[in-house]
């Protein structure tokens, strides 16, 4: 049996795809969204009229990916799907993501695994080698099966909500962090977001304001392909409400030159059942127990192979020069200490500080349980909690982060561990576009230069 057969009979078998046909029915659904997320963490989607829902949750929904760059797909370096074998890969439904947009409650939407097409010889049935959503679900389910533990994550996203009438005066030298005339700026987009997000299952906790325009709204921490969703999700509410209220909302990692970067800190702890195995029971003093110094210690060795993921657009490196403003720029950990890489911002919970409002969740999950399970492996040693309170402007190069997205791509290269944790043709596919990012970018004559050099003269 291939992947697809085992999804199609859960999708058709089951009693969840009784329920699910009979819950669409009752919900006054019309049309439903299958959702696909590429590479690059864009959502696209095909709509189909609901009273198709059991030929879709059987055959799946096809996409000619040709047209989707960033899941293209080779094989012995052609391009599969295109020219005259043009096969599109197949798309099907998770059914328990289905939802409902509280917009337009007429819409309802799947996230969706993506499958090589049958008639293909060989790969037929198999998972879409570029499909990260996928290989989230599956790197999770081996990492729990050869360790015994899952992951749990929250994720923090922060972001801009830029229009004329969201701007604030900031008293020179001041913060505008948690000031509530700013909150209360907000209150209409936070108020409709938290509601929106309450309608998609997203447990809301709390937010608040940090930077001109910056918000973070956060929810409760789940299973981390649940939490990866619910980021996508996030980000389509965000959308929705920028476009109700006349304004943008961007997830851009850093804006403006000189502000907070908009960063999405993944929280994570490691579960034997119900017990958090980072933290011992009842003891309260700050600490983290010897497994967790391992998994931490994998994070932190790969943290410069895993940075042209975590941090994945020529811009998200401006975040990191900014010493001061939160971002991390060297591989180093602390006890509650909010300039390091990583952080143990709890007991039994690690706040990694890398990762960038646009990251694609389901890669940096994906290597992060693939950094742990190499530091779980060798039982590596993450050093000394750091104690200083700043982050260098120097660091010492041994523990340097990569400052730009070309140095990332070169560590990206240097890491087996990481690149193996990603099937061969994803992670080739993501280097091409990321190294052709990069080298568009720095053929581009910016501002800045010609400020710098227009009037230069020897
Ligand atoms: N609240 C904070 O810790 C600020 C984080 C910071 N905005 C970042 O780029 O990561």
């Amino acid at each position: 049996m291939t992947a697809l057969d085992l999804h199609r009979e859960h999708n058709t078998g089951s009693v969840q795809a009784r329920e699910l046909a009979a819950r669409v029915k009752d919900s006054g659904v019309e049309y439903l969204y299958y959702q696909v997320v590429t590479l690059t963490g864009r959502v696209i989607a095909k709509v189909v009229p609901a009273k198709h829902l059991l030929r879709n949750l059987e055959k799946g929904i096809q996409f000619h990916r040709t047209a989707i760059a960033d899941l293209q797909t080779t094989r012995d370096g052609v391009l599969l799907g295109g020219g005259a074998q043009a096969a599109e890969f197949t798309a099907m439904p998770d059914m328990d993501s289905f939802n409902v947009l509280p917009w337009d409650e007429s819409v309802g939407s799947f996230f969706c695994r993506l499958y090589e097409p049958e008639h293909i010889p060989e790969i037929g049935g198999q998972t879409l080698a570029t499909d990260a959503r996928s290989l989230l679900i599956d790197t999770h389910r081996a990492f729990r099966d050869e360790t015994g533990l899952q992951m749990k994550t929250g994720c923090e996203p922060e972001m801009s909500w830029l229009g004329e009438k969201l701007e604030v005066h900031v008293r020179p030298g001041a913060s505008p962090a948690y000031h509530m005339g700013n909150l209360e700026l907000m209150r209409p987009i936070y108020k409709r977001v938290m509601e929106y997000a309450t309608a998609m299952g997203l447990d809301m906790i709390e937010g608040d304001y940090e930077d001109p325009g910056q918000l973070e709204l956060n929810w409760m921490f789940d299973q981390c392909e649940l939490t990866a969703d619910r980021l996508m999700t996030y980000r389509m509410i965000c959308r929705q409400v920028a476009s109700e209220f006349g304004v943008q909302a961007s997830f851009m990692p850093k804006p403006t030159t000189g502000s907070m970067g908009n960063g999405c800190h993944h929280n994570f702890s490691l579960w034997r059942g119900n017990h958090n195995v980072l933290a011992e029971p009842g003891r309260r003093d700050l600490h983290l127990t010897e497994i967790g110094q391992h998994a931490l210690g994998g994070v932190l060795a790969h943290a410069p192979g895993s940075m042209m993921m975590m941090a994945s657009t020529v811009n998200s490196y401006k975040r990191y020069w900014d010493a001061g403003l939160f971002a991390p720029n060297c591989v180093n950990w602390g006890m509650d200490n909010k300039t390091c890489t990583v952080r143990l911002s709890a007991n039994g919970r690690l706040e990694y500080k890398i990762p960038d409002a646009s990251v694609n969740p389901y890669l940096s999950h994906t290597l992060l349980l693939a950094a742990m399970r190499d530091g779980l492996r060798n039982k590596t040693d993450p050093g000394a909690p750091d104690n200083s309170n700043s982050i260098p402007a120097t660091p010492d190069r041994s523990r340097m982060l990569p400052k730009t997205l070309g140095e990332a791509i070169h560590c990206f290269d240097q890491d087996e561990v990481i690149r193996s944790a990603l099937p061969g043709e994803m992670a080739a596919l993501y280097r091409d576009l990321k190294a052709d990012e990069w080298a568009r970018f720095c053929a581009v004559v910016t501002d800045w230069e010609k400020k710098m050099y227009m009037e230069y003269l020897p």
